[in-house]
């Protein structure tokens, strides 16, 4: 399955969110759908589940328009939407219920997510007497308990300590590995670069940046390198980078113990390694630099107009 979203547009009383978003996820592939608050992601994801109609644009399935109820999709809400009063069990059931599945399909499959969740002990209690995380799993279980095709999760991990987070992240990549749609959105950059292969970066309401993240991390990486010298520190690498190397490279960024360098225009990678040989510098670490996924989003969404 591939969904495509096309050039969509949204307003709300007349002020434009969404100026023209697009971007496409297939089955057995995540897509990390990031931006920084206010930037659109939830507003895109309502438009994706019909709870908005956008004003302009188009969602297809395989090429034909797309129909949220024609398909099996488990949804986790950013406003978790559970009964606080209700006992777990009862309203799982019910919830699955309302989507088709039978009661014996549903408890089976509520069984199974309670258990691979760690909250079996928990199926007769008020979901307003459990913790924060255990209630998060709880949505999880209801997100996945009708085994959907496409697997919509907003901030999954919020509220999770690093064990459930594990138990999470292996859940991820199961659903994924079982070629589910998945589509993650987070702030969480460790978690999208663990999972998703494609990424789509909104900032005010556009997609800045879309495509797979290890070809997005080797263009942004392209001609620049890290050099790490022994016993100096990032300071002293810079100077004698400056007074020895000024022809082949300049310093992008000095980090904790190392500095990342950029090719003068036209230099290749092997001049500049022939060049240190030359200078004789005391070389701990020579690299390719690849950005984290942190330092991308910082440059495509991190300047406030
Ligand atoms: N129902 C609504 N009525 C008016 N404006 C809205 C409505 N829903 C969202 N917006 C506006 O649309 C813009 C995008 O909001 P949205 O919730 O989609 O961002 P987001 O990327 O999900 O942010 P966050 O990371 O904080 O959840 C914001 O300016 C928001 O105020």
């Amino acid at each position: 399955m591939k969904l495509e979203i096309k050039d969509i547009h949204k307003s709300f009383d007349g002020n434009e969110v969404l100026h023209g978003v697009h971007f496409s996820v297939e089955s057995g592939k995540a897509l990390g759908l990031l931006g920084r608050n206010g930037a659109g992601k939830t507003t895109t994801i309502r438009i994706l589940m019909d709870v908005f109609k956008a004003n302009s644009g188009s969602i297809t399935m395989d090429g034909k328009p797309f129909h949220p109820k024609e398909y099996k999709i488990g949804y986790l809400p950013e406003e978790r939407g559970l009964y606080p009063k209700k006992k777990v069990r009862e309203q799982l059931i019910y919830l699955a219920q309302l989507r088709g599945v039978s009661y014996k399909e549903a408890s089976d499959s509520l069984k199974h997510w309670l258990k691979r969740l760690g909250i079996e002990e928990y199926e007769n209690r008020r979901l307003d007497t459990l913790s924060k995380g255990n209630q998060q799993k709880v949505q999880l279980a209801q997100t996945l308990l009708a085994d959907p095709d496409i697997v919509i999760l907003d901030e999954p991990f919020s509220g999770l300590d690093p064990v459930n987070s594990q138990i999470l992240k292996d859940v991820v990549l199961e659903l994924i590995q079982d070629h589910k749609l998945v589509i993650f959105s987070s702030h969480q950059m460790s978690y999208v670069e663990e999972f998703c292969e494609d990424i789509a970066i909104m900032n005010h309401g556009s997609i800045v940046l879309n495509g797979g993240l290890k070809e997005i991390k080797r263009s942004y990486g392209q001609n620049r390198l890290v050099l790490q010298l022994a016993g100096k520190t990032p300071e002293a690498t810079a100077d004698i980078c400056r007074q020895e190397l000024l022809s082949y490279v300049s310093v992008y960024e000095k980090q904790k113990d190392r500095v990342i360098l950029e090719l003068q225009e036209g230099r290749t990678k092997t001049e500049l390694l022939a060049a240190i040989v030359k200078a004789k510098l005391d070389v701990e670490a020579f690299m390719d630099y690849e950005p984290s996924l942190t330092d991308i989003f910082v440059w495509k969404a991190g300047d406030e107009a």
